[in-house]
């Protein structure tokens, strides 16, 4: 499996956290004077003078770690304001709090209090952390919509905010404000940085949280390694880039994938075949082929009907051409068992898919499916439950919702202050994949993706937003079809494609079409090989 970021429950989080303490390798007291320690560095580090901050500090640990963040900060000479709680804190907090208490007072956590503050440079969110039962009501609602802004003082708070592990009222296993309305989202705070802890969990990667959340810094708190080891739940990861901490760990897993060795030929890197279809569209099946032969496929044939092969007569001239007109003349190129990835759906019109898609099904061969590829599979049921685990399908929402109809009502559903009022986009893409018995890759800015496994991977690519432009799913279905060709897994060459198609958008920058994606490719592999 590829390697990325590990990324942790909640649920996973306490259960490493109590049985680190339980086995006596470390206190509770040290984890959270180490978190407030380095919450507490990051944000000096982060911040200009003046230095005068406000701590929020809420009832449980998170609020335990807001009272050692104003200590440290206290320490360093900055003028610390802490607004807190009556409620008896645990044993630890209560520790930490007292310790404040030797250098500072505590006001009352309320929105009159704040309100009536002057202004602070910096506002520290210590109020909830990954210990939030319910959804927040009342006064600490109405506190977390004055940092949102909501009461027309939006410059007193805005990118002067630091979050404690999240944003307060996240839910960190979903990514969703539960109990928070369209309107009420409109205020929600946005952390300038979020200081979380040992590792990512899945609220600051999906949406909305991923919004909420800033600048995602991860620290060391001392707990012990448990990577690979939190099963029997299946993994999940978040793709490097996102943490640099981790790139000296990935790099090696990545590069030991998409590098060639000096004694293959072009065919031991695979040939792809790409299903083109009308004139009118052969610009979708021509973008993804010439991803599929910069991401290094050995060859990649474009395969139009014969009344559009005058179409494809245009660069690049590495591409090979030859008609498919029929099923029949699909077998016959598939006899060559040389063909290692068949990508269709991009250009290629829904009749043509559903004609052409039993017998690509029926090779058994790695393939890459989608844009009418999936429309063809959310209309025909029976090619459906042809799928198999060497497919792999790259939905956006819409079709998302047309190929798993039942999956998607699931959204939206439920009471509105439970925790967690749907599924997470983690749980409809884990339940999709197991449906579909195919690699599922849901697009956005945090794209998901799941194998049939369980084994699930986050790409959130919130800095490259002119990704959303024509064509650009169509080579990420490319270099998806180019790593598939190279005999790449199907959960690695899905998530792999991922990181290099917004690799690539970064690259270009603003002004990206989807042209320009497949030219960066070269200097994405040259950064990701060396
Ligand atoms: N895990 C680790 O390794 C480490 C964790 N650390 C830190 O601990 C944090 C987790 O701490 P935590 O478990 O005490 O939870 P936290 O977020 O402070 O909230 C719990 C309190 O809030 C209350 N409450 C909940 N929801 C509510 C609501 N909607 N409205 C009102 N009240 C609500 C709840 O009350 P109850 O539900 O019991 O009534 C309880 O009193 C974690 O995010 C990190 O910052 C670090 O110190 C170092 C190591
Ligand atoms: N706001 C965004 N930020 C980052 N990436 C995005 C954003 N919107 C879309 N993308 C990415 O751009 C691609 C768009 O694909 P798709 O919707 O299929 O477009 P097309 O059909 O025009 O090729 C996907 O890879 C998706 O993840
Ligand atoms: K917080």
């Amino acid at each position: 499996m590829l390697i990325g970021s590990e990324i942790l429950t909640s649920a996973q989080m306490r259960a490493i956290e109590s049985d680190a303490i339980g086995s006596g390798a470390v206190t509770g007291l040290a984890l959270m004077e180490q978190a407030g320690a380095a919450a507490a560095a990051l944000i000096q580090q982060a911040t200009p003078s003046p230095k005068d901050v406000i701590v929020l500090c809420g009832p449980g640990n998170n609020g335990g770690d807001g009272y050692v963040v104003a200590r440290h900060l206290h320490d360093a000479g900055w003028s610390v304001r802490v607004l807190g709680m009556d409620n008896t804190p645990g044993a630890d907090a209560a520790h930490m709090k007292d310790m404040w208490l030797k250098r500072g007072q505590i006001r009352p956590l309320s929105d009159a209090q704040l309100m009536c503050e002057p202004p602070a440079n910096i506002y520290v969110d210590a109020i909830f952390g990954t210990g939030l039962t319910r959804k927040v009501a009342g006064d600490l609602h109405r506190i977390l919509l004055r940092l949102g802004g909501r009461n027309d003082d939006a410059e007193r708070y805005s990118g002067r905010i630091y979050a404690i592990d999240c944003i307060s009222g996240l839910d960190l296993d979903s990514g969703q404000m539960p109990g928070w309305s369209s309107e009420h989202m409109q205020h929600a705070p946005r952390a300038n940085m979020t200081v979380a802890f040992h590792r990512p969990k899945p609220g600051h990667l999906l949406r909305p949280g991923c919004l909420l959340t800033g600048d995602l810094q991860i620290v060391d708190i001392g707990l012990p390694e448990t990577k690979g080891t939190v099963s029997p739940a299946p993994p999940l990861q978040a793709i490097w880039p996102q943490f640099p901490f981790s790139r000296s760990q990935v790099r090696p897993a990545i590069a030991q994938r998409l590098a060639k060795s000096p004694l293959d030929h072009k065919f031991r890197h695979g040939h792809a075949l790409v299903i083109a279809g009308g004139a009118e569209h052969a610009g979708a099946a021509r973008l993804a082929a010439r991803a599929a032969l910069r991401i290094g496929a050995g060859l990649v044939t474009i395969c139009p009907p014969s009344q559009a092969m005058p179409e494809h007569n245009t660069t690049p001239d590495a591409l090979m051409r030859h008609p498919v007109d029929d099923t029949q003349e699909l077998q016959d190129l598939l006899a060559d068992p040389r063909i290692t990835a068949i990508c269709i759906g991009p250009g290629c019109g829904i009749a043509r898919a559903t004609a052409l898609l039993p017998a690509i099904l029926a090779a058994g061969r790695p393939c890459l499916l989608d844009a009418d590829a999936l429309t063809a599979l959310s209309r025909d049921r029976s090619l459906f439950a042809r799928l198999h685990e060497k497919c792999v399908m790259t939905p956006h929402e819409g079709e998302f919702s047309r190929l798993f109809p039942n999956i998607a009502a699931k959204q939206g559903r439920g009471p509105t202050d439970q925790l967690t009022p749907t599924p997470s986009r983690i749980d409809m893409l884990r339940m999709a994949a197991h449906q579909s018995n195919a690699v599922t890759l849901l697009k956005g800015p945090d794209t998901v993706i799941a194998a049939p496994t369980g084994a699930c991977y986050i790409h959130t690519a919130l800095d490259v937003p002119w990704l959303a432009t024509a064509g650009s799913g169509d080579t990420l279905a490319g270099i998806a079809t180019g790593l598939l060709a190279r005999s790449l897994p199907a959960t690695d060459a899905a998530a792999l494609a991922a990181l290099i198609h917004a690799s690539a958008a970064r690259k270009f920058g603003p002004g990206l079409i989807a042209d320009d994606l497949p030219e960066q490719i070269p200097a994405i592999l040259q950064m990701l090989l060396t």
